[in-house]
Protein backbone atom coordinates (compact mmCIF):
# COMPACT_ATOMS: atom_id res chain seq x y z
CA UNK A 1 0.00 0.00 0.00
CA UNK A 2 1.53 3.40 -1.28
CA UNK A 3 2.01 5.99 1.77
CA UNK A 4 -0.66 8.75 2.04
CA UNK A 5 -0.28 12.54 3.68
CA UNK A 6 0.90 11.80 7.20
CA UNK A 7 2.33 14.65 9.76
CA UNK A 8 5.82 14.71 10.14
CA UNK A 9 7.77 12.19 12.15
CA UNK A 10 9.25 13.01 15.65
CA UNK A 11 12.81 13.00 13.80
CA UNK A 12 11.53 14.80 10.54
CA UNK A 13 14.27 16.44 9.13
CA UNK A 14 13.76 20.45 8.97
CA UNK A 15 12.21 22.01 5.60
CA UNK A 16 11.95 17.68 4.25
CA UNK A 17 8.43 17.83 2.65
CA UNK A 18 6.78 14.68 2.48
CA UNK A 19 6.77 12.42 -1.21
CA UNK A 20 3.45 10.39 -0.71
CA UNK A 21 2.82 7.46 -2.83
CA UNK A 22 6.06 5.81 -2.29
CA UNK A 23 6.09 2.10 -0.34
CA UNK A 24 6.55 2.29 3.55
CA UNK A 25 10.25 2.74 2.80
CA UNK A 26 11.82 4.27 -0.45
CA UNK A 27 15.48 3.91 -1.28
CA UNK A 28 16.39 6.05 -3.94
CA UNK A 29 20.03 6.37 -5.82
CA UNK A 30 21.02 5.24 -2.41
CA UNK A 31 25.45 4.75 -2.39
CA UNK A 32 27.35 4.34 0.33
CA UNK A 33 31.28 4.00 -0.11
CA UNK A 34 33.92 3.77 2.79
CA UNK A 35 38.02 5.14 2.82
CA UNK A 36 40.49 2.78 3.37
CA UNK A 37 43.99 2.96 1.32
CA UNK A 38 41.27 2.71 -1.74
CA UNK A 39 37.56 3.63 -1.92
CA UNK A 40 35.46 0.96 -1.18
CA UNK A 41 32.23 1.11 -2.74
CA UNK A 42 29.29 -1.02 -0.20
CA UNK A 43 26.01 0.13 -1.77
CA UNK A 44 26.03 1.79 -5.51
CA UNK A 45 22.67 3.37 -6.79
CA UNK A 46 20.08 1.57 -4.90
CA UNK A 47 16.45 1.94 -5.96
CA UNK A 48 14.03 0.05 -3.66
CA UNK A 49 10.72 -0.35 -2.09
CA UNK A 50 9.82 -1.76 1.16
CA UNK A 51 6.25 -3.16 1.72
CA UNK A 52 4.18 -2.29 5.66
CA UNK A 53 2.94 -5.49 7.23
CA UNK A 54 6.22 -7.76 5.21
CA UNK A 55 9.31 -9.62 5.80
CA UNK A 56 11.94 -8.55 3.73
CA UNK A 57 15.19 -10.12 3.46
CA UNK A 58 18.38 -8.79 2.28
CA UNK A 59 20.67 -11.22 1.06
CA UNK A 60 23.91 -11.74 -0.68
CA UNK A 61 27.18 -13.11 -0.14
CA UNK A 62 29.62 -11.98 2.48
CA UNK A 63 30.54 -8.11 1.80
CA UNK A 64 27.50 -7.57 -0.75
CA UNK A 65 26.33 -4.20 1.00
CA UNK A 66 23.82 -6.20 3.51
CA UNK A 67 24.59 -4.55 6.67
CA UNK A 68 25.52 -1.39 4.92
CA UNK A 69 21.98 -1.05 3.73
CA UNK A 70 20.49 -1.88 6.94
CA UNK A 71 22.39 0.57 8.45
CA UNK A 72 21.13 3.04 6.22
CA UNK A 73 17.55 2.78 6.18
CA UNK A 74 17.97 2.90 9.95
CA UNK A 75 19.99 6.06 9.38
CA UNK A 76 22.88 4.94 11.42
CA UNK A 77 24.93 5.92 8.42
CA UNK A 78 24.66 9.04 6.17
CA UNK A 79 24.17 8.07 2.45
CA UNK A 80 26.93 9.74 0.60
CA UNK A 81 24.49 9.65 -2.71
CA UNK A 82 20.66 9.25 -3.01
CA UNK A 83 18.39 8.92 0.01
CA UNK A 84 15.88 6.47 2.06
CA UNK A 85 12.53 7.61 3.10
CA UNK A 86 10.14 5.62 5.49
CA UNK A 87 6.13 7.10 5.23
CA UNK A 88 7.56 9.59 2.07
CA UNK A 89 9.69 11.69 4.73
CA UNK A 90 13.92 11.63 4.59
CA UNK A 91 15.34 9.16 7.05
CA UNK A 92 17.49 11.69 9.40
CA UNK A 93 21.08 10.81 9.27
CA UNK A 94 23.63 10.53 12.21
CA UNK A 95 24.18 14.39 11.88
CA UNK A 96 21.08 15.47 11.84
CA UNK A 97 19.68 13.10 14.90
CA UNK A 98 21.42 13.41 18.46
CA UNK A 99 20.55 9.69 18.84
CA UNK A 100 21.11 8.00 15.55
CA UNK A 101 18.09 5.88 14.23
CA UNK A 102 14.82 6.59 13.73
CA UNK A 103 12.38 7.17 16.26
CA UNK A 104 9.26 4.39 14.23
CA UNK A 105 12.02 1.59 13.94
CA UNK A 106 14.15 -0.61 16.05
CA UNK A 107 17.09 -2.99 14.87
CA UNK A 108 18.78 -5.96 16.24
CA UNK A 109 22.61 -5.68 15.99
CA UNK A 110 24.77 -8.91 15.49
CA UNK A 111 26.76 -10.56 18.06
CA UNK A 112 24.23 -9.00 21.28
CA UNK A 113 26.16 -5.36 21.94
CA UNK A 114 23.50 -3.86 23.18
CA UNK A 115 22.28 -6.37 25.90
CA UNK A 116 23.95 -5.75 29.51
CA UNK A 117 25.35 -8.80 29.96
CA UNK A 118 25.01 -8.70 33.63
CA UNK A 119 21.27 -8.30 34.71
CA UNK A 120 18.51 -9.90 34.28
CA UNK A 121 16.42 -10.74 31.37
CA UNK A 122 13.40 -8.72 32.79
CA UNK A 123 15.63 -5.35 33.42
CA UNK A 124 16.97 -6.12 29.81
CA UNK A 125 13.76 -5.63 28.18
CA UNK A 126 12.05 -3.10 31.03
CA UNK A 127 14.78 -0.89 30.89
CA UNK A 128 13.77 0.43 27.75
CA UNK A 129 10.79 1.60 28.50
CA UNK A 130 10.00 5.51 30.67
CA UNK A 131 9.15 5.18 34.53
CA UNK A 132 6.63 7.38 33.67
CA UNK A 133 3.76 4.91 33.68
CA UNK A 134 4.72 1.94 36.10
CA UNK A 135 1.78 -0.70 35.47
CA UNK A 136 2.28 -0.11 31.44
CA UNK A 137 6.23 -1.02 31.70
CA UNK A 138 5.04 -4.00 33.82
CA UNK A 139 2.04 -5.07 31.22
CA UNK A 140 4.07 -4.69 27.81
CA UNK A 141 7.40 -6.25 29.63
CA UNK A 142 5.44 -8.77 30.81
CA UNK A 143 3.55 -9.63 27.42
CA UNK A 144 6.39 -9.45 25.16
CA UNK A 145 8.26 -11.73 27.56
CA UNK A 146 5.47 -14.08 26.92
CA UNK A 147 5.32 -13.64 23.30
CA UNK A 148 8.96 -14.59 23.05
CA UNK A 149 8.63 -17.43 25.10
CA UNK A 150 10.68 -15.75 27.62
CA UNK A 151 8.80 -15.89 30.64
CA UNK A 152 10.23 -18.83 32.41
CA UNK A 153 13.65 -16.76 32.51
CA UNK A 154 12.60 -13.45 33.53
CA UNK A 155 15.25 -13.70 36.62
CA UNK A 156 17.95 -15.41 34.79
CA UNK A 157 20.97 -12.93 33.93
CA UNK A 158 21.82 -12.75 30.41
CA UNK A 159 25.44 -14.47 31.00
CA UNK A 160 23.93 -17.81 31.62
CA UNK A 161 21.85 -17.84 28.87
CA UNK A 162 21.98 -19.79 25.66
CA UNK A 163 23.13 -17.54 22.00
CA UNK A 164 19.28 -18.22 20.80
CA UNK A 165 17.91 -17.15 24.07
CA UNK A 166 20.04 -13.84 24.12
CA UNK A 167 18.99 -13.53 20.41
CA UNK A 168 15.10 -13.80 21.55
CA UNK A 169 15.81 -11.21 24.25
CA UNK A 170 17.14 -8.73 21.56
CA UNK A 171 14.51 -8.98 20.08
CA UNK A 172 11.71 -8.64 22.82
CA UNK A 173 14.07 -5.16 23.99
CA UNK A 174 13.81 -4.20 20.32
CA UNK A 175 9.70 -5.14 20.04
CA UNK A 176 8.91 -3.93 23.72
CA UNK A 177 8.54 -0.11 22.70
CA UNK A 178 5.84 -1.35 19.95
CA UNK A 179 8.31 0.06 16.84
CA UNK A 180 6.48 0.20 13.22
CA UNK A 181 10.02 -1.63 11.97
CA UNK A 182 12.01 -4.05 13.19
CA UNK A 183 15.19 -4.28 11.58
CA UNK A 184 17.53 -7.40 11.95
CA UNK A 185 21.18 -8.18 11.33
CA UNK A 186 21.83 -12.03 10.64
CA UNK A 187 19.21 -12.83 13.38
CA UNK A 188 19.43 -16.84 12.87
CA UNK A 189 23.28 -16.90 12.76
CA UNK A 190 23.94 -18.32 16.14
CA UNK A 191 20.92 -20.48 16.44
CA UNK A 192 20.41 -24.19 15.33
CA UNK A 193 18.52 -25.51 12.74
CA UNK A 194 15.12 -26.00 15.30
CA UNK A 195 15.71 -23.14 17.35
CA UNK A 196 15.66 -21.28 13.92
CA UNK A 197 12.43 -22.60 12.65
CA UNK A 198 10.37 -21.87 16.12
CA UNK A 199 11.68 -18.49 16.03
CA UNK A 200 10.81 -17.55 12.52
CA UNK A 201 7.44 -18.37 13.07
CA UNK A 202 6.91 -16.31 15.97
CA UNK A 203 8.08 -13.66 14.09
CA UNK A 204 5.67 -14.12 11.34
CA UNK A 205 3.05 -14.08 14.02
CA UNK A 206 4.24 -11.36 15.59
CA UNK A 207 4.07 -9.88 11.79
CA UNK A 208 0.72 -11.42 11.38
CA UNK A 209 -0.55 -9.81 14.50
CA UNK A 210 0.78 -6.66 15.09
CA UNK A 211 1.01 -5.58 11.44
CA UNK A 212 5.01 -4.88 11.96
CA UNK A 213 7.29 -4.61 8.75
CA UNK A 214 10.36 -6.73 9.22
CA UNK A 215 13.61 -6.66 7.48
CA UNK A 216 16.27 -8.67 7.82
CA UNK A 217 19.76 -9.43 6.72
CA UNK A 218 20.99 -12.72 6.12
CA UNK A 219 24.16 -14.64 3.67
CA UNK A 220 22.00 -17.78 3.94
CA UNK A 221 18.96 -17.51 1.59
CA UNK A 222 17.77 -21.05 2.73
CA UNK A 223 16.97 -19.59 6.02
CA UNK A 224 14.54 -17.04 4.95
CA UNK A 225 12.97 -18.72 2.01
CA UNK A 226 9.78 -19.61 3.90
CA UNK A 227 9.78 -16.79 6.00
CA UNK A 228 10.10 -13.14 3.27
CA UNK A 229 7.34 -12.00 1.16
CA UNK A 230 10.34 -10.18 -0.70
CA UNK A 231 13.96 -10.47 -1.20
CA UNK A 232 16.54 -7.80 -2.28
CA UNK A 233 19.49 -9.58 -3.71
CA UNK A 234 22.72 -8.06 -2.91
CA UNK A 235 26.34 -8.21 -5.54
CA UNK A 236 28.81 -6.47 -4.82
CA UNK A 237 27.20 -3.46 -3.84
CA UNK A 238 24.39 -3.75 -6.11
CA UNK A 239 21.37 -4.76 -5.67
CA UNK A 240 20.82 -7.52 -8.60
CA UNK A 241 17.23 -8.49 -8.38
CA UNK A 242 14.24 -8.14 -6.17
CA UNK A 243 10.69 -10.16 -5.53
CA UNK A 244 9.07 -12.94 -4.37
CA UNK A 245 11.12 -15.50 -2.78
CA UNK A 246 9.17 -18.24 -5.64
CA UNK A 247 9.68 -15.76 -8.56
CA UNK A 248 13.58 -15.45 -7.98
CA UNK A 249 13.87 -19.01 -7.15
CA UNK A 250 11.84 -20.73 -10.06
CA UNK A 251 12.63 -18.21 -12.91
CA UNK A 252 15.99 -16.34 -11.50
CA UNK A 253 17.45 -13.59 -13.33
CA UNK A 254 21.18 -14.57 -13.42
CA UNK A 255 23.57 -17.25 -12.62
CA UNK A 256 24.24 -15.42 -9.54
CA UNK A 257 20.97 -15.55 -7.89
CA UNK A 258 20.56 -19.01 -9.02
CA UNK A 259 22.96 -20.30 -7.29
CA UNK A 260 22.52 -18.07 -4.33
CA UNK A 261 19.00 -19.41 -3.56
CA UNK A 262 19.48 -23.02 -5.23
CA UNK A 263 22.88 -23.83 -4.91
CA UNK A 264 22.10 -24.33 -9.02
CA UNK A 265 24.03 -25.90 -11.86
CA UNK A 266 24.76 -23.29 -14.65
CA UNK A 267 26.06 -25.20 -18.00
CA UNK A 268 27.05 -23.29 -21.35
CA UNK A 269 25.18 -24.01 -24.47
CA UNK A 270 27.68 -26.68 -25.25
CA UNK A 271 27.35 -28.14 -22.23
CA UNK A 272 23.50 -28.06 -22.18
CA UNK A 273 23.78 -29.90 -25.56
CA UNK A 274 25.38 -32.94 -23.75
CA UNK A 275 22.18 -33.20 -21.85
CA UNK A 276 20.14 -33.20 -24.85
CA UNK A 277 18.95 -29.21 -24.12
CA UNK A 278 19.43 -26.39 -27.34
CA UNK A 279 20.54 -23.16 -25.76
CA UNK A 280 21.86 -20.36 -27.50
CA UNK A 281 22.62 -18.74 -23.62
CA UNK A 282 23.69 -20.35 -20.38
CA UNK A 283 20.90 -22.09 -18.43
CA UNK A 284 20.27 -23.23 -15.25
CA UNK A 285 19.07 -26.49 -13.80
CA UNK A 286 17.91 -26.39 -10.04
CA UNK A 287 19.35 -29.85 -8.33
CA UNK A 288 16.02 -31.17 -7.94
CA UNK A 289 14.90 -30.90 -11.07
CA UNK A 290 16.67 -34.45 -12.24
CA UNK A 291 14.92 -37.59 -12.52
CA UNK A 292 17.68 -40.64 -11.58
CA UNK A 293 17.38 -43.90 -12.45
CA UNK A 294 19.59 -47.15 -13.55
CA UNK A 295 18.57 -47.36 -16.74
CA UNK A 296 21.66 -45.83 -18.74
CA UNK A 297 24.53 -47.96 -17.54
CA UNK A 298 26.43 -47.09 -20.51
CA UNK A 299 25.54 -43.06 -20.71
CA UNK A 300 25.03 -42.45 -17.07
CA UNK A 301 27.13 -40.09 -15.09
CA UNK A 302 29.59 -41.42 -12.43
CA UNK A 303 29.05 -40.57 -8.59
CA UNK A 304 31.72 -38.79 -7.02
CA UNK A 305 30.32 -38.39 -4.26
CA UNK A 306 27.22 -38.81 -2.16
CA UNK A 307 26.73 -35.73 0.65
CA UNK A 308 24.47 -37.10 3.50
CA UNK A 309 21.46 -34.45 3.84
CA UNK A 310 19.24 -36.30 6.49
CA UNK A 311 16.06 -37.67 4.25
CA UNK A 312 18.28 -36.77 0.97
CA UNK A 313 21.70 -36.94 -0.66
CA UNK A 314 23.79 -33.88 -2.76
CA UNK A 315 25.03 -36.36 -5.46
CA UNK A 316 28.15 -34.73 -7.38
CA UNK A 317 28.36 -36.17 -10.50
CA UNK A 318 30.61 -36.29 -13.93
CA UNK A 319 30.52 -37.38 -17.08
CA UNK A 320 33.25 -36.46 -19.18
CA UNK A 321 33.80 -32.87 -18.30
CA UNK A 322 30.40 -32.10 -16.95
CA UNK A 323 30.06 -32.22 -13.94
CA UNK A 324 26.58 -31.66 -11.51
CA UNK A 325 25.18 -31.05 -8.23
CA UNK A 326 21.99 -33.52 -8.35
CA UNK A 327 19.70 -34.28 -5.51
CA UNK A 328 18.32 -37.65 -4.25
CA UNK A 329 15.49 -39.07 -2.50
CA UNK A 330 16.61 -42.64 -1.99
CA UNK A 331 19.27 -42.33 -0.20
CA UNK A 332 22.15 -44.62 -0.38
CA UNK A 333 21.12 -46.25 -3.88
CA UNK A 334 23.60 -44.29 -5.83
CA UNK A 335 26.77 -44.49 -3.16
CA UNK A 336 30.34 -42.81 -4.72
CA UNK A 337 31.52 -45.18 -7.45
CA UNK A 338 28.47 -46.37 -9.16
CA UNK A 339 26.75 -45.02 -12.19
CA UNK A 340 23.43 -42.94 -12.60
CA UNK A 341 20.89 -41.97 -15.42
CA UNK A 342 20.04 -38.42 -15.51
CA UNK A 343 16.84 -37.06 -17.07
CA UNK A 344 16.26 -33.29 -16.90
CA UNK A 345 12.76 -32.32 -16.13
CA UNK A 346 12.95 -29.15 -15.94
CA UNK A 347 15.45 -26.52 -16.90
CA UNK A 348 15.48 -22.38 -16.79
CA UNK A 349 16.83 -20.43 -19.74
CA UNK A 350 18.09 -16.86 -19.08
CA UNK A 351 16.68 -14.24 -21.90
N1 LIG B 1 32.95 1.05 8.60
C1 LIG B 1 33.51 0.56 7.49
N2 LIG B 1 34.73 0.99 7.10
C2 LIG B 1 35.32 0.52 5.97
N3 LIG B 1 34.74 -0.40 5.16
C3 LIG B 1 33.52 -0.87 5.50
C4 LIG B 1 32.85 -0.42 6.69
N4 LIG B 1 31.64 -1.06 6.78
C5 LIG B 1 31.59 -1.88 5.69
N5 LIG B 1 32.70 -1.76 4.94
C6 LIG B 1 32.99 -2.49 3.68
O1 LIG B 1 31.86 -2.33 2.83
C7 LIG B 1 31.60 -3.55 2.14
C8 LIG B 1 30.19 -4.02 2.47
O2 LIG B 1 30.14 -4.39 3.86
P1 LIG B 1 28.83 -4.94 4.57
O3 LIG B 1 29.18 -5.20 6.01
O4 LIG B 1 27.71 -4.01 4.28
O5 LIG B 1 28.59 -6.31 3.79
P2 LIG B 1 27.69 -7.57 4.20
O6 LIG B 1 27.06 -8.03 2.94
O7 LIG B 1 26.80 -7.19 5.33
O8 LIG B 1 28.80 -8.60 4.67
P3 LIG B 1 28.71 -9.83 5.75
O9 LIG B 1 27.68 -10.79 5.25
O10 LIG B 1 30.09 -10.40 5.69
O11 LIG B 1 28.36 -9.20 7.07
C9 LIG B 1 32.66 -4.53 2.56
O12 LIG B 1 33.70 -4.48 1.61
C10 LIG B 1 33.14 -3.98 3.89
O13 LIG B 1 34.48 -4.33 4.14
Amino acid sequence: MAVTPTAPPSCSVPNDVQRVGLPLIHGEKLSRFFQGKEQITAVRGLNFGINEGEVTAIVGESGSGKSTLLKLIYGLLEPDEGEVRYRGWRIPNPREKLIPGHDAMRMVSQGFDDLNTYANVWDNVASQLPNTDLDAKVGKTEAVLQRLRLAHLTTQRIADLSGGEKQRVAIARALVNEPEVLLMDEPFNQVDASFRETLQQDINAIVHETGITVVLVSHDPAEVLSMAQQLLIMKEGLLLASGTPTSLYQEPPDTYVARLLARSNTLTPEEANELGIQADTAITIHPEWFVLSNDQPNDGFEVLDALFKGFYEELIVQRGALRLHVFNLKPGQYPAGSSVGLEVTRFHRYR
